[in-house]
């Protein structure tokens, strides 16, 4: 995993104005943004944006994503399908520090049809700024990467 400031951003044809909002006010933190689109309004299927954003971290490629749809959920379920991505939707600032500090989140999935453009930039900066804690949560974060078993009854 890289730690540099770069991080990737795409969603689908519902979110691509606050997508370029949230690059832009990224962009003035001080990271170094990948926008992987896509740029035009014609509908498309976000499972394929949200696995493509979801490579690029998984590959050390950039730090952090970030991924939007019409509610984020949608988007976030493709990209919690690339092994290593531990991806939230968040509506709150407290969840959004939390998934860093608690759960290590590597991305943020935000929903453009339930959140403000003020709303979601809050998010975003919560997302950016919180410090994941280690300790008891790093066993944790390990027994979600674990290999999955079959349940028994
Ligand atoms: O979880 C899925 C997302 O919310 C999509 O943005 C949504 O399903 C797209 O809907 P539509 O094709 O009606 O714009």
């Amino acid at each position: 995993m890289t730690d540099t400031k770069r991080i990737v951003l795409s969603s689908d044809h519902a979110a691509i104005d606050l997508r370029q909002t949230i690059a832009a006010h990224i962009a003035k933190l001080g990271w170094e943004v990948v926008d992987i689109g896509p740029t035009t309004p014609e509908s498309t299927h976000y499972p394929k944006h949200g696995k493509a954003a979801a490579g690029r971290v998984a590959s050390g490629d950039c730090r952090f994503g970030i991924i939007l749809c019409g509610t984020g959920q949608g988007i976030m379920m493709a990209a919690n399908k690339v092994a290593g991505i531990r991806c939230g939707v968040c509506s709150d600032t407290f969840s959004a520090r939390m998934i860093r500090q608690h759960n290590d989140a590597n991305m943020l999935s935000l929903g453009v049809r339930v959140l403000g453009e003020g709303l979601a930039l809050d998010i975003v900066d919560a997302f950016l700024t919180a410090e994941f804690e280690g300790g008891r949560h790093a066993t944790r974060v390990e027994m979600i990467e674990a290999p999955e078993v079959a349940l028994t009854a």
